[in-house]
């Protein structure tokens, strides 16, 4: 499996946002989308899902072209899209929202509700726990659970880590080890650069809707320049 993002271009109404995006990603990578406020991470996950679809350039999965294809389409090539912030049916439990996101199809790859449950044990525990009344960490987690049973090829996530504490950070990163263990495919977006980095192969920095650099992770957090340009904060 490969995504393959050719030089995509995404605008708000006359904003030229995104101005020639490529980046790819191959199977069983994890790769960090990084970038300052605004550079255009969020705006890429959402052209590649046809949220804020691409008004030029392609978008291709394993070859096939799903540029210009619906989002409910995409989803179905198996591209599940994490966004930040709270978005979990807030009047079900956690096993309903759960249970919305079963995949009904002969091909479980293996994510059934049971297993979700088993990785991540906080879930069971908070299985009969309203989704609203949840805090923002188990939130994600649940996105997270919901995201994997819809059997994805690739899972974006975006911003993971906003607005949550340090302590659930680091759970959060027990997941991600989790999802690599697993050799699920990610693509993931931060502010938190270094927290990225700890668990993606390789990064690219974006700037002003251009890719401006791309390297292994291991070279990005060494780099104190890349740091600096950043504004990552030391500890992460
Ligand atoms: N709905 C929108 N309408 C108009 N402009 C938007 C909209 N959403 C984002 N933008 C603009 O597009 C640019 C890229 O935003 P985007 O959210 O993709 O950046 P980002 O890199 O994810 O940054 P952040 O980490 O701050 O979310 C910004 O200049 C932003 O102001």
């Amino acid at each position: 499996m490969t995504l393959s993002v050719q030089d995509v271009h995404t605008y708000y109404g006359r904003s030229h946002v995104l101005q020639g995006i490529s980046l790819d990603v191959a199977d069983g990578e994890t790769v960090a989308l990084l970038g300052r406020n605004g550079a255009g991470k969020t705006t890429t996950m959402r052209s590649i899902v046809g949220l804020t679809p691409a008004r030029r350039g392609r978008i291709t999965l394993d070859g096939t072209d799903i540029t210009g294809l619906t989002t409910h389409r995409i989803a179905r090539h198996g591209i599940a899209f994490v966004p930040s912030g709270r978005r979990a049916y807030a009047s079900l439990t956690v096993r309903q929202n759960l249970a919305l996101s079963i995949r009904r199809s002969s091909d479980s790859g293996g994510w059934t509700l049971d297993r979700v449950l088993e990785t991540f044990p906080k879930l069971q525990q908070l299985s009969d726990r309203r989704a609203g009344h949840l805090s923002g960490g188990e939130q994600q987690m649940l996105k997270l659970g919901r995201a994997l049973l819809s059997v994805p090829r690739i899972l974006l996530l975006d911003e993971p880590t906003e607005g949550l504490s340090p302590a659930i950070v680091s759970d959060l990163g027990r997941w991600l080890g989790i999802l690599k263990e697993e050799k699920i495919t990610v693509l993931i977006t931060e502010q938190n650069a270094l927290f990225a980095l700890k668990y993606a192969d390789r990064g690219y920095i974006i700037e002003k809707g251009l890719v401006r650099h791309e390297a292994p992770a291991s070279e990005l957090r060494e780099s104190t320049e890349i740091q600096r340009y950043l504004g990552v904060a030391a500890s992460a």
